[in-house]
């Protein structure tokens, strides 16, 4: 079926949810509880804003390494003299015990289920699992970067359609690297019938990269690289909060995916990176950013955008972007996905009403209630300055 005739057919827009993006989420939310619970657990109720917090990314960790930075500020002094390790046994302790029974669990197995597959699989590019940032970026974006200014990130990205920002980003060598450890991994779990998790409900084929190693790696890619373009072009979603990840590839071809249907994804803002190889369609069809009481709402023509992916070039826009894939009609296509998500941003959603910042049909109610509201009062004005008739 034709991605085309699929977005036409399937009428709503659907929030496509990562399996191991789950305990992220949870891990986040988790957080805002443990921190809640800061009494019984001996934790300080403010935060120590001074601390400059541990780096935990080299251990082994239940939850994103940024939950440990911040849930570290509300350590008791005692703790902070403690190690690493015991730190994070601490805290790992007190944010599983503040996660409800089904979800702890899920959790658990979650953990259990990455380690067996990181002490078993044998990496092939380890240069890979440790950011590296000349070999895997071109020069422009390094730069851009380094720079970190508005006019620096403008001047290498460009903005194909409101809220659609793309850019050159990825060496040709490091995409080969990918390609060729993705692979490798595809051939373990072959050889080994490991049962693997695939990235997303819309996707069979593909493999979290999260779960075989490249978390940190992901990590230092979110902080340090799309944190900061993010706080720039995404602010309105949190994008300069950005605080997990679920990172992943998809893979297209005829004997795999072909396409993939209309969606929003479960991030505040997405990174979509070609990877290669030699393909031909697989266009990304983007149809306006809407909250979640307007998802299914209709595209304004102005909405409509399709993108033809390159390999190294990125995509960067907003989770609640509507979009889709179009057919990969020959060849095989591997893109890299990196969801960025904001925990603070998802709290403080919960408050509000009002998106129209950012979601296209928010935005046009506001600018309707406000020209009716400018109608009455001019049509007041005019009543009230009207001279009697005689
Ligand atoms: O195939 C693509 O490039 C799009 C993938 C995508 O939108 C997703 O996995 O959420
Ligand atoms: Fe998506």
């Amino acid at each position: 079926m034709s991605s085309d005739r699929r977005e036409v057919q399937q009428e709503t827009t659907t929030t496509v949810d990562g399996n191991g993006s789950n305990s992220h989420q949870m891990a986040s939310s988790a957080i805002v509880r443990a921190t809640g619970a800061t009494t019984c657990r001996r934790l300080r109720i403010n935060p120590n804003n001074e601390l400059r917090p541990d780096n935990y990314e080299d251990l082994h960790l239940d939850f994103p390494n940024p939950v440990y930075k911040n849930l570290e500020k509300y350590l008791p002094p005692d703790m902070l003299v403690s190690n690493r390790e015991e730190k994070v046994r601490f805290m790992t302790d007190i944010m599983h015990s503040h996660l409800p029974n089904g979800e702890r669990s899920r959790a658990q197995r979650h953990n259990d289920y990455r380690n067996k597959i990181v002490s078993n699989y044998q990496p092939l590019h380890r240069e890979l699992y440790n950011l590296v940032p000349i070999l895997c970026f071109v020069p422009s974006f390094l730069n851009a970067v380094n720079d970190n200014t508005e006019d620096s990130f403008r001047s290498i990205i460009s903005e194909a359609s409101p809220g659609v920002f793309v850019f050159d980003m990825l060496l040709p060598s490091f995409c080969e690297m990918m390609l060729e450890e993705i692979d490798n991994f595809e051939k373990w779990v072959a050889e080994t019938k490991f049962k693997i998790m695939r990235p997303n409900t819309m996707n069979k084929y593909g493999a979290v990269l999260d779960d075989f190693g490249l978390d940190t790696m992901l990590d230092k890619l979110m902080e340090t690289f799309i944190r900061p373009i993010s706080k720039v072009f995404f602010n309105d979603v949190g994008g300069a909060s950005l605080d997990s990840h679920h990172g992943f590839v998809v893979e297209y071809s005829k004997d795999r995916d072909v396409d993939l249907g209309f969606h929003v994804d479960d991030s505040e803002v997405t990174l979509n990176v070609c990877l290669g190889n030699q393909f031909v369609g697989g266009e990304l069809f983007f149809r306006g950013t809407r909250c979640e009481k307007h998802v299914n709402t209709a595209t304004k023509s102005d909405e409509i955008f399709d993108y033809c992916h390159v390999p190294g070039q990125a995509v960067l826009h907003r989770g609640r972007h509507r979009h889709g894939a179009r057919a990969t009609t020959s060849g095989h296509r591997v893109n890299m996905l990196l969801w960025c998500r904001s925990s603070a941003f998802r709290e403080l959603k919960k408050l509000q009403k009002d998106f129209s910042s950012w979601c296209g049909e928010c935005s046009s109610e506001k600018k309707e209630e406000k020209a009716r509201t400018f109608d009455a009062i001019r049509k007041k004005y005019v009543k009230a300055v009207r001279p009697p008739q005689a």
